[in-house]
């Protein structure tokens, strides 16, 4: 293999689901434009690279399959979770090949390991082929933070000893001295099904990353700074490189996601200042249809201009009369451009699941939330911004009903404690785009992320 050449080779993992590879891919894309002399090869699934690999990368970013794990004639049984599954279960071994292959391919042995910090064996990975390892979070420091401490908060709560308690507000999880209700703890730490494959994966990575010289996370500098503090001092360099959507947009190389095929900042254009309430609820989560009917019911008697993001299959749980009278006052589309959107003037409420990028584009545009948080981190980001932020509300009980959604509308949109919302929403808004600014925090780590990977070294 030819590698005299100073140019680096740097192999990129990422985790086939949700919106975690279109992530890892805008940060390659980032890396890969203010490093023009590297060679970045990126890993995903087949069908995960089609959809990825639509729109023209740089030329220094070169997509390469990984195995899916499903093994030939396999017939899917239904069971959650099972196409994660299958993937982890050959993850190690199917990486491990793809990399040796790409490393014959473009001629040039890896010199770094960049990988989804899901992928808990990418650290083994690296260690073993003798390469720097760059584990990237794509959510929040806070839940993190939760992963890394599983076992504290096992040992001291008790497994699956929550019934009764979900109210009970903790004090005792580093990073959360102002307390934490038990409830809004991620499914899977402490209640859930602890042997389902994300729960073990998540308590293995926090583990694991233990070991990890610095994690790269989608946060800013300010946002959550007890939680970093705590992991700063206790175990690894956390380097922010958030919000994504200010640091590395990457409109000009991206996938669909930023188009606007459906006509809606024109839309928003024809409607006044902070009137419009934003719908969506991410890439992967749906409501129940008796939801959506009371979110469209609450959205009609309050009269309110709204965009909305839903699938075309999810419409048809909502009642044709409803629909028409819908229409005569929002848009629904299957697809927007979220961030574009919130950013507009005409937006004054993001009603959401929580999702982490969700949440740091709306205070990235200094847009107050409504939530309801779905599965995963949604109700721990969801505690964060109604408790610590106070940049939004969760819905009442957690669930749309047509009364508690017209409630959360008239307080975030009419009440006084709605304007402290959007004033906080607009002070982190600040942080978040100093951070993502000339000589920002963020810049700069991302700055001396190129530098790493440039000199095959550690920073
Ligand atoms: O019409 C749409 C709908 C979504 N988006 C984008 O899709 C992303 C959605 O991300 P997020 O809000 O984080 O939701 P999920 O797709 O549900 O994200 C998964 O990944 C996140 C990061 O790891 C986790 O916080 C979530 O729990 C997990 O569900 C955002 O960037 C949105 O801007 C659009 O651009 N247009």
């Amino acid at each position: 293999m030819a590698d005299s050449s100073p140019h680096q080779h740097v192999a990129v993992l990422a985790f086939p689901f949700s919106s975690h590879p279109g992530l890892l891919r805008r940060i390659v894309c980032w890396l890969a434009a203010a490093a023009p002399d590297v060679t970045f090869s990126f890993y995903t699934t087949a069908e995960s690279n089609k959809s990825l690999f639509s729109a023209p990368a740089p030329a220094n970013v070169k997509a390469f399959h990984v195995s899916d794990g499903v093994p030939e004639g396999y017939v899917f049984s239904g069971k959650p979770q099972e196409d994660i599954n299958l993937f982890l279960e050959a993850g190690y071994r199917s990486c491990k090949k793809a990399v040796k292959a790409a490393e014959a391919e473009i001629g040039r042995r890896i010199s770094c390991l960049m990988a989804d910090a899901f992928l808990w064996f990418s650290g083994d990975l690296a260690e073993e082929m003798g390469v720097a390892w760059i584990p990237v979070w794509t959510s929040g420091v806070c839940s993190f933070s939760v992963h890394f401490y599983t076992d504290l908060i096992r040992d001291t709560v008790g497994i699956n000893a929550l019934a009764g308690r979900e109210d009970e507000i903790v004090k005792f999880i580093p990073g959360f001295s102002g307390g934490v209700r038990l409830g809004d703890l991620p499914s899977g730490v402490l209640f859930g099904n602890l042997d389902s494959t994300f729960a073990v994966m998540l308590h293995k990575m926090g583990k694991v990353l233990q070991k990890a010289k610095f994690l790269a996370v989608n946060s800013f500098e300010g946002l959550e700074s007890e939680a970093s503090e705590v992991l700063n001092s206790n175990f690894t360099k956390l380097l922010y490189i958030g919000p994504l959507n200010l640091t590395c947009p990457a409109p000009a190389t991206g996938p669909s996601s930023f188009s606007d095929e459906y006509g809606c900042l024109k839309w928003l254009d024809s409607q006044k200042p902070t009137s419009v309430a934003y719908i969506g609820f991410g890439t992967v989560g749906t409501l129940a249809p008796d939801e959506l009917v009371a979110l469209a019911n609450a959205l009609e008697a309050r009269a309110m201009p709204f965009l909305w993001s839903i699938k075309d299959s999810l419409k048809k749980h909502l009642p044709e009369k409803l629909l028409e009278k819908m229409n005569r006052t929002g848009k629904m589309v299957p697809w927007t451009p979220q961030v574009q959107v919130l950013a507009h003037v005409s937006v004054g409420v993001f009603i959401t699941h929580f999702g982490w990028n969700s949440v740091l584009e709306s205070i990235a545009a200094g847009v107050p939330l409504i939530g309801r948080p779905l599965f995963g981190d949604h109700q721990l980001n969801g505690w964060m911004a109604e408790h610590v932020w106070r940049v939004g509300v969760k819905v009442e009980g957690g669930v749309f009903t047509k009364d508690g959604t017209i409630r959360a509308l008239d307080l975030v949109l009419l009440e006084a404690e709605g304007k402290k919302l959007k004033e906080n929403a607009e002070w982190f808004k600040e942080i978040a785009h100093k951070a993502a600014g000339k000589n920002g925090s963020s810049t700069r780590s991302f700055d001396s992320l190129v530098k790493s990977v440039r000199a095959q070294k550690d920073l």
